[in-house]
Formats: structure tokens, C-alpha cells, sequence
């Protein structure tokens, strides 16, 4: 397996809506600071330059933290910044071309919304695969609900790690104690924040009491 699963426990994604007149690097480093494990840079409309300038920056915190980045969607970008690896949904490139452009050292995670798609997710050469929306989305707002017995039928097929992701926060994240996730990603819960820092602190700890009592599936 290419990615530790712990490498997912806090999975922040970034979105510039959320950001108050704040720095994008300059919120990655906060939430860093308080804990997060992996960085996603999603950015749905800019122009490649601008993508590549901006992921150069936020490159240059997530290698001061030793904290993979991960880049939405776009191949050039990754090969382009020396990117850890890309996500790619339903409805992008499929896994199997993103692994033959991308070759077997970078990590691709895939968007699974049934078993049928995590399975092909995972022969395809998916090193992870992200699920939800666990509880709907105010940031993505053409998603589905997923049911969390899904979720779990899910983690229970593939031997890939698996995150769980959707309008996840501190006050809603207890709910998915005992479930077979991997880890929890997030957006408006940790760039929404007035602390950014702080939030991610207090979700850290609550994934990490989740993990010590609970053990993970895989
Ligand atoms: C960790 C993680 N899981 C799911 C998604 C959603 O990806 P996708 O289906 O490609 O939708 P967009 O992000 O492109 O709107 C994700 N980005 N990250
Ligand atoms: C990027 C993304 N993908 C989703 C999916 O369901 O696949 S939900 C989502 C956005 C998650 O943002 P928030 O934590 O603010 O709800």
C-alpha cells in the first residue's frame, strides 16, 4: 500500500471561498500547525498559471510540515510542482489513465460513491478513494448524501484506505465513531474557522480519541 492510513486521519481541502481576505498558504500553515495530515488544493475555475503559482506556494508549506499535497483534478499542475498526487471524481480522467500518465509513485485518490465504483477505483490503481457526502455539503453543492452503513460497505470491500467526507464538523464528527473510515476530510470546518489553527486542533483530538478507542478497519 502506497499511502499509510494514518496519513489521511485530518484531510483538509482547500477552497478560497472561505478564506475572509486571508492567504491561502497562509491558513494551510494555521491548520498544519494544529494538525492536519494531508493537503488537497481544489480550485474549480483558475486559470493554469494562476493553479500552478498558487499551488507553488502552498507546496512550499505542506514541504515545511512533511505533509503530502494532493492536487484536484488537474495532472499538469501535479507534474508541473512536483505535487504528491491528485484526486480525481466520477465524472474527471479515469484512475486507470491518471496512474498511466501519472506512473506508480504518486498517490491517487478517487471519488467512490458505491461499491461497484470504489471496486474499479481500487483496480484501476487507486491509493485511496474519498467518500461522502457523509452529512451533505454546503460547500459542494451538487453532491448526494451518502448513508454511513454505505460508508462502511465501502471500507468493508477495498483494501485501499478510505475518507470519509461531507459537512463534516467538530460538532457532527462523534457520529462517525465506530465507523471503518480511514480518516476525515474536511473544508468549511477548518477554512471557515476564525482559528483556523484551533480547528483543526480540536478535530485532530477528537479523531484521535475516535482512533485510540475504536482501531480502524484495515
Ligand atoms: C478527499 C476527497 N474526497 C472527495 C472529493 C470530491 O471529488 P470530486 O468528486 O472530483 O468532486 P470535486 O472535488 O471535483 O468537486 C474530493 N475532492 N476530495
Ligand atoms: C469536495 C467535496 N466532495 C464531496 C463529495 O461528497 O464527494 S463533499 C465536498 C465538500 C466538503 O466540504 P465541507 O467539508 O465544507 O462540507
Amino acid at each position: 500500500m502506497k499511502i499509510d492510513p494514518q496519513l489521511l486521519r485530518l484531510y483538509a481541502v482547500t477552497d478560497r471561498g472561505h478564506l475572509n481576505g486571508r492567504s491561502l498558504p497562509d491558513v494551510v500553515d494555521e491548520i498544519l500547525a494544529g494538525g492536519v495530515t494531508i493537503v488537497q488544493l481544489r480550485e474549480k475555475d483558475m486559470l493554469l498559471e494562476d493553479f500552478i503559482r498558487e499551488a507553488l506556494a502552498v507546496k512550499k508549506v505542506t514541504d515545511r510540515w512533511g505533509v503530502p499535497l494532493i492536487i484536484n483534478d488537474n495532472i499538469q499542475v501535479c507534474q508541473a510542482v512536483s505535487a504528491a498526487g491528485v484526486h480525481v471524481g466520477q465524472s474527471d480522467m479515469e484512475a486507470g489513465q491518471v496512474r498511466r500518465l501519472l506512473g506508480p509513485e504518486k498517490i491517487i485518490g478517487v471519488t467512490a460513491k458505491t461499491v461497484e465504483q470504489a471496486l474499479a477505483a481500487q483496480a484501476a490503481g487507486a491509493d485511496y478513494l474519498g467518500c461522502g457526502a457523509v452529512f451533505g455539503s454546503a460547500t459542494k453543492l451538487d453532491t448526494k448524501k451518502m448513508e454511513l452503513d454505505t460508508l462502511d460497505d465501502i471500507c468493508r470491500h477495498v483494501s485501499i484506505p478510505v475518507v470519509a467526507i461531507g459537512g463534516i464538523s467538530f460538532e457532527n464528527i462523534s457520529q462517525l465513531s465506530g465507523r471503518l473510515m480511514d480518516g476525515v476530510a474536511a473544508v468549511s470546518a477548518l477554512f471557515s474557522a476564525g482559528n483556523p489553527k484551533k480547528a483543526a486542533q480540536d478535530l485532530r483530538e477528537k479523531i484521535d480519541s475516535m482512533y485510540s478507542s475504536a482501531g480502524s478497519a484495515k
